[in-house]
């Protein structure tokens, strides 16, 4: 089954909603609407972001979506802080990333609040971009595939095969996250072909091939082509390049096939 590429814009912490407006405007305004039958398109802002951005997409009828960058993995009460995913589905927002490295590493958030958070997700419609990623130490021991799938599989434990047909998987090395350094094409390749074997064992491999795998870390216009030409790379959570319009259009152009805008 052919699968149609994502670009998830991850904005991370940065841009107010005036300027999440601003963004969106300038993204909307770059990449052509013929771009997004070929590519999904979306934008990951922060949660203070995402009801303008919801008025500016549906208002101006734009073709990109949007989601949020976290989501709790309790539904309703006493949670100071914590976002639900049915506050995240009646906005509209159609992704949610769990399990960042930046919120396994800074939140100590481990493989089963993760899944958890992808259930809650599931639970309300959303559809959870659920990362792994090894450290430097772990690829530079060689250890990275065995380490991914063992990610993947505490992440998904217990999730049906149902559910495993809906989500998204990124792989992110954590040396490439803001780095500069992005994984060889090659690299990419070799875990994302991994997150497919492992979903094939967890679900079937006809839900495997319809998965969507993306990779992460310093994506930017220049080596997406390369990275989204591997067999099991279907496109991208991007970090820093997403804060940019003219570059994140570029990328998604790209990622759609060109031509190059
Ligand atoms: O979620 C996005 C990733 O952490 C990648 O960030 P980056 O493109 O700035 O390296």
């Amino acid at each position: 089954m052919a699968r149609k590429p994502l670009i998830a814009g991850n904005w991370k912490m940065n841009l107010n909603h005036l300027e999440a407006i601003a963004l969106v405007q300038k993204i909307a305004f770059t990449l052509p609407d013929k771009y997004l039958e070929k590519v999904d398109v979306t934008v990951i802002p922060p949660f203070t972001d995402i009801r303008s951005v919801q008025t500016l997409i549906e208002g101006d009828k734009i073709g990109l979506t949007y989601g949020a960058q976290d989501v709790s993995a309790h539904g309703s009460g006493a949670y100071t802080g914590e976002i639900s995913g049915a506050m995240l589905a009646k906005l509209g927002c159609t992704y949610v990333v769990v399990g960042h490295s930046e919120r396994r590493t800074l939140h100590g958030e481990t493989d089963e609040i993760v899944r958890d958070k992808a259930k809650a997700a599931l639970e309300y419609g959303l559809t959870p971009i659920v990362c792994i990623g090894e450290g430097l130490d772990i690829r530079e021991a060689g250890n990275h595939v065995a380490y991914n799938v063992e990610q993947l599989k505490g992440s998904l434990a217990g999730l049906s095969a149902d559910d495993i047909a809906k989500i998204v998987v990124a792989y992110e090395p954590v040396w490439a996250i803001g780095t500069g350094k992005v994984a060889s094409a090659a690299d990419a390749q070799e875990v994302c072909a991994a997150v497919r074997a492992t979903v094939a064992e967890l679900a079937s491999p006809e839900i495997a091939a319809s998965v969507r795998v993306l990779y992460g870390g310093s994506v930017n216009a220049k080596n997406v082509g390369e990275l989204i030409a591997q067999p099991d790379v279907d496109g991208g959570l991007v970090g820093g390049a997403s804060l940019k319009a003219d570059e994140f259009a570029q990328l998604s152009a790209i990622a759609a096939g060109g031509p190059l805008l």
